[in-house]
């Protein structure tokens, strides 16, 4: 099958030009100022942005977590996803102690295959090292594709692993190609602290927040930094929150350590007020780490575009504010922590951030897609436009106005945490390896055509390379 989008402007993280693209099979095949194929479909995209599909590299799908189940699995979370401009995205894998991380893995694919309607991978949470977790590390890079492993420095007695576990996956990551990602915030402190705000009586939603201080994650950054330093190993930080948390990474970048961070969308936009809503509706704000005070909106929108911080994740994790969310109306330490914002990540970027003049568009393409792929093993297979990648391709409509709404969302939950925002700019029509999943905003893919990604080891300074590149193409 061959198609020819024509008459787009194809963004990319470094160019942006008017351009037609041949789509053969499910790869770009070429780019040229005029392609004329005969026997090829023709996409008009005139007047849209041609950008890479977007590469998601934080979601929990079909997760156990909080006494409960995430709202959306792998069918009904990359439905939303392709709606939102996605066709990548990395998923946490969960692991149990005692079990091996190959049986995790099944568990994984069971989960995922015959569901998906985008390409996905997975990263591997461990919270216990022992012989037979080290042995199976070298396998599950080489023959499973997974090459990034996550460790939660807090959830203490569900997910919370110590700096020893810590410390050994990042030596071993350093010596198989792996990367480690922390969700950094110090477990301990915290355990004390809501153990505390309960014993007291204060049991409302904005408790999660004042027990969960940023100093608590910027102790926690820091530390996963310098044991990072200390192995000579990489790490990549999930959803950074706080000035303290980027102070930290920007100190070890600034030393030549490779530490990478995320942010997510929600941390831009949104600031601990909502916490505070009356009638338990704060609880629909609740994950982990917390909402901020305003001004690190900033400091998050100025790592960015500094490069401290390089990749975007929604960090989806959708609980329903009825039956789920309310688990914890008279006790804010039994709310599931989590939110959903897989479907709104790409376009509240595009909005938020190029719209009004905070990034330009290829700080967009490269935070949204293309870093991802690089750190995670993908480029340039995913992440870009050009001959010989995926045809993963996002028409994108720059001068449509909506309004994000629970009443028009397609995740499977209750609720949206960014109702009533005003959003610039909407995906048309989505291209995942050549096809249409999404086609004049309706759903037309099935699901089960998303394929499992193996993802390469880890490359080293993506982002310095990527820095380097644009610095030589614009002298
Ligand atoms: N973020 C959150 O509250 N839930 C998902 C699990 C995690 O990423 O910590
Ligand atoms: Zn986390
Ligand atoms: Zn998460």
């Amino acid at each position: 099958m061959k198609r020819v989008i024509k008459n787009g402007t194809i963004v990319t993280a470094s160019d942006k030009y008017v351009a037609d693209i041949l789509i053969e099979d499910e790869k770009i095949k070429s780019i040229s100022d005029q392609i004329d194929e005969p026997e090829a479909e023709i996409v008009d995209a005139s007047g849209y942005y041609v950008m890479p599909g977007g590469i998601d590299p934080h979601t929990h799908m079909d997760m156990p977590f909080g006494g409960t189940v995430t709202a959306d699995n792998f069918e009904t979370g990359t439905i939303a996803a392709a709606y939102g401009g996605t066709t990548t995205i990395i998923d946490f894998c969960l692991s149990d102690k005692g079990k091996s991380l190959k049986s995790a893995l099944e568990k994984w694919h069971s989960k995922s295959q015959d569901k998906a309607v985008i390409d996905y991978g997975f990263h591997l949470q461990i919270s216990e090292i022992n012989e037979d977790v080290l042995n199976e590390i070298p396998e599950t890079i080489e023959q499973e594709g997974v090459t990034s492993f996550k460790v939660f420095m807090a959830y203490k007695g569900v997910f919370q692993a110590d700096d020893e576990v810590l410390f050994k996956i990042l030596v071993a990551a350093k010596e198989h190609g792996g990367l480690v990602m922390v969700h950094a915030e110090n477990g301990d402190v915290i355990n004390y602290l809501t153990t505390k705000a309960l014993a007291e009586g204060k049991t409302d939603p904005i408790y999660h927040a004042l027990t969960r201080p940023p100093e608590a994650e910027g102790e926690a950054t820091g530390r996963a930094a310098k044991l990072t330093a200390l192995a000579d190993s990489q790490l990549y930080v999930v959803h950074v929150t706080c000035e303290e948390a980027v102070e930290q990474i920007a100190e070890a970048r600034s030393k030549g350590f490779r530490v990478y961070g995320e942010t997510c969308p929600q941390y831009l936009v949104l600031d601990q007020s909502y916490l505070e809503k009356a009638n338990f509706e704060g609880g629909k704000y609740v994950w982990s780490p917390p909402l901020r005070e305003k001004y690190n909106q900033e400091v998050l929108w100025n790592a960015l575009k500094s490069g401290q911080l390089q990749a975007i994740g929604s960090d989806q994790c959708s609980f329903n504010f009825n039956g789920q969310k309310d688990l914890g109306r008279d006790d804010f330490t039994k709310i599931p922590n989590g939110g959903p914002f897989v479907e709104d990540r790409f376009s509240l970027m595009y909005s938020e951030g190029v719209h009004k003049g905070r990034i330009s568009i290829h700080e967009f393409v490269d935070m949204v897609s293309t870093q991802a792929a690089k750190l995670f093993g993908l480029f340039p297979r995913k992440g870009t436009i050009a001959p010989g990648s995926d045809a993963d391709m996002v028409l994108f409509d720059p001068a449509v106005e909506r309004t994000i709404s629970a009443k028009t969302h397609h995740m499977n939950v209750d609720y949206s945490a960014l109702e009533g925002i005003k959003v610039i700019g909407e995906p048309v029509s989505v291209f995942s390896r050549g096809k249409y999943v999404i086609k004049d905003r309706q759903f037309v893919g099935r699901p089960g055509m998303g394929s499992y990604l193996k993802c390469n080891k880890f490359g080293l300074k993506a982002k310095d390379e990527a820095k380097a590149t644009t610095l030589i193409k614009n002298s």
